[in-house]
């Protein structure tokens, strides 16, 4: 009679022979075995017994992010403290078929870290170290642990800063692994533009350097880019344990604006303009007129309540006057007005922590809500049409819905509320978000800007990818994870 371990082993050598899409067929059907308490001693007996927990609370905080999707939490929740804990626990569920799930800050929009396949949540929280600033280099490298504020507290007195800002303080691992952005990736880029290196730990425990060890160049062309493969990975292939970033001088002048609008119209058109201008902006974000009076409620503003413009003008004082007077003029030519400036550094924070808030702000307005967000993004010039349409489906579905975000870079999200007791607003704001990313698709963009796939895009990725893109990433899923313990249940269909 066999073994159980030689059981489980012949089963994971029979799944590697599997083709992908039969792996992949067997990964939504498979039924992953539990975690027994042989595994639990062998977790302990890596980490440390205080590093492993099955209590409820723990277990329930680790089994569901920011978005709205029911909380799965996970069979236990191990805490790694330095990569060799990383690589022997994942090595130790690899070979017993048990899924694992990287968590950074639990700040996902999209169930990322949901367990809906049971298994180890992977808590990287305790490897908080910044391990290098270059500053002659513009560049550092940081554990999985560390937060975008903990780092950009960190370089106060450096005069450099880490640009890229989802409006939470995320895990930047986490960000790597869902391609983060935020407002200021007009004038920076997002994620995938700024990381240098990873340190990632594969499911078999390898542990390798993406761009090899110890490589921090602005760019290469040494072989395929694996730092990008892993950048929106949404750790279905790996565990990322180091990051090393990109960093960036404080600007010398910034000016910060909001304008309004009479239509979201011209708001819209307003910032394809200035794009198409040239006029490097640092930052140009839209807030609709009820985005605005969740707003001006939340974060004590009075601005006008209508369709505006949140804009960042930096350089030396010669050139922010001439980019101030060019976006004046454009403005003006598409009826804005109401100009509130923001010049002390005070009230540009201020302003700046109230647009990253307007999530809690709109869910202010119904508590007990929880967000959906769509997070669309489009080639600038169709921008005007996806945006004015999304907002026309949202009227005619009579319910509530927020549209934001940041046009600069053809991105923009219609937030809705979700309640659980309000199931008929719950169904209308999912129809309407498959409706919006479909109108996006088919003007060439994409259905997810930043904030990934996780569990409730799955559909929109075949869609936007196809058959034969999907089973190329499922294939290179399969070479980095071939028991598919990696998030199991995630991105792919
Ligand atoms: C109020 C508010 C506002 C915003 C946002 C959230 C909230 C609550 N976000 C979304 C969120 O902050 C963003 O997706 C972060 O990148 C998530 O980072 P966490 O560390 O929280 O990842 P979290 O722990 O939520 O995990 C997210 C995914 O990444 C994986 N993962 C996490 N750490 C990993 C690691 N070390 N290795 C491998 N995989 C890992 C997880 O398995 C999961 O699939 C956002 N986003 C954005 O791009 N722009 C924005 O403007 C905003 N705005
Ligand atoms: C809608 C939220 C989550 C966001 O991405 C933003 O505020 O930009
Ligand atoms: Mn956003």
């Amino acid at each position: 009679m066999f073994s159980k371990r030689f059981a489980v082993q012949l089963q994971s050598c029979v799944r590697q022979f599997c083709t992908t899409k039969c792996l992949t067929a067997n990964a939504q059907a498979f039924e992953y075995p539990s975690v027994s308490s042989k595994l639990v001693k062998e977790l302990q007996g890596i980490v440390g017994q205080s590093n492993v927990s099955t209590a409820e609370a723990v277990r329930e905080q680790h089994g569901h992010d920011e978005s709205y999707h029911k909380s799965s939490p996970p069979e236990l929740v191990v805490f790694a403290e330095n990569v060799e804990h990383v690589s022997h626990v994942a090595k130790l569920c690899n070979n017993n078929n048990i899924p694992l799930i990287p968590f950074g800050t639990g700040t996902g929009l999209e169930g990322g870290i949901n367990a809906i396949k049971g298994g180890v949540c992977l808590d990287l929280n305790k490897m908080n170290n910044i391990l290098a600033v270059n500053q002659e280099d513009f560049d550092c490298t940081v554990e999985a642990g560390v937060s975008r504020q903990t780092l950009n507290s960190y370089l106060r007195d450096t005069g450099l800063v880490f640009p890229i800002d989802p409006g939470a303080d995320a895990s930047l691992c986490g960000m790597c692994a869902t391609s983060a952005s935020g407002t200021n990736a007009v004038r920076y880029g997002t994620m995938r533009e700024n990381v240098l290196n990873l340190e990632v730990v594969l499911p078999d425990g390898r542990v390798f350097d993406t761009a090899g060890k110890g490589r921090r160049t602005k760019k290469t062309s040494a072989g395929y880019n694996l730092t990008n493969l892993f950048v929106g990975s949404e750790g279905t292939l790996g565990i990322i344990t180091k990051a090393t970033l990109r960093l960036y001088g404080i600007p010398e002048c910034t000016a910060s604006a909001v304008c309004s609008f009479p239509s979201v119209k011209n708001a819209v058109d307003t910032t394809v303009n200035i794009l198409q201008c040239g006029i490097q902006m640092a930052r140009i974000e839209f807030l609709d007129e009820v985005a605005i009076d969740a707003f001006n409620k939340y974060s004590k503003y009075d601005m006008k309540v209508a369709p505006s413009l949140f804009m960042e003008f930096t350089g030396n004082e010669g050139t922010l006057a001439k980019q101030v007077d060019l976006v004046s003029e454009i403005v003006n030519m598409n009826e804005g007005s109401d100009f509130k400036w923001a010049e002390e550094a005070e009230e540009k924070n201020r302003l700046w922590k109230a647009r990253h808030d307007i999530v809690y702000a709109c869910m202010a307005l119904q508590p007990g809500s929880k967000p959906y967000s769509t997070d669309v993004c489009v080639p600038i010039s169709r921008l005007p049409d996806v945006i004015v349409r999304s907002k026309e489906l949202i009227d005619a579905a009579g319910i509530i819905g927020f549209t934001l975000g940041h046009v600069g870079d053809g991105n923009f999200h219609n937030l809705f509320l979700i309640n659980d007791d309000m199931p008929d607003q719950k169904a209308k704001a999912i129809k309407l978000s498959k409706q919006i990313a479909k109108i996006a698709q088919e003007l060439d963009g994409t259905c997810t800007g930043e904030h990934g796939i996780g569990l409730g895009k799955k559909e929109l990725l075949l869609r936007e990818i196809g058959e034969e893109g999907l089973e190329i990433m499922k294939q290179v899923k399969s070479t980095f994870d071939p028991n598919n313990i990696m998030n199991p249940g995630k991105v792919f269909v």
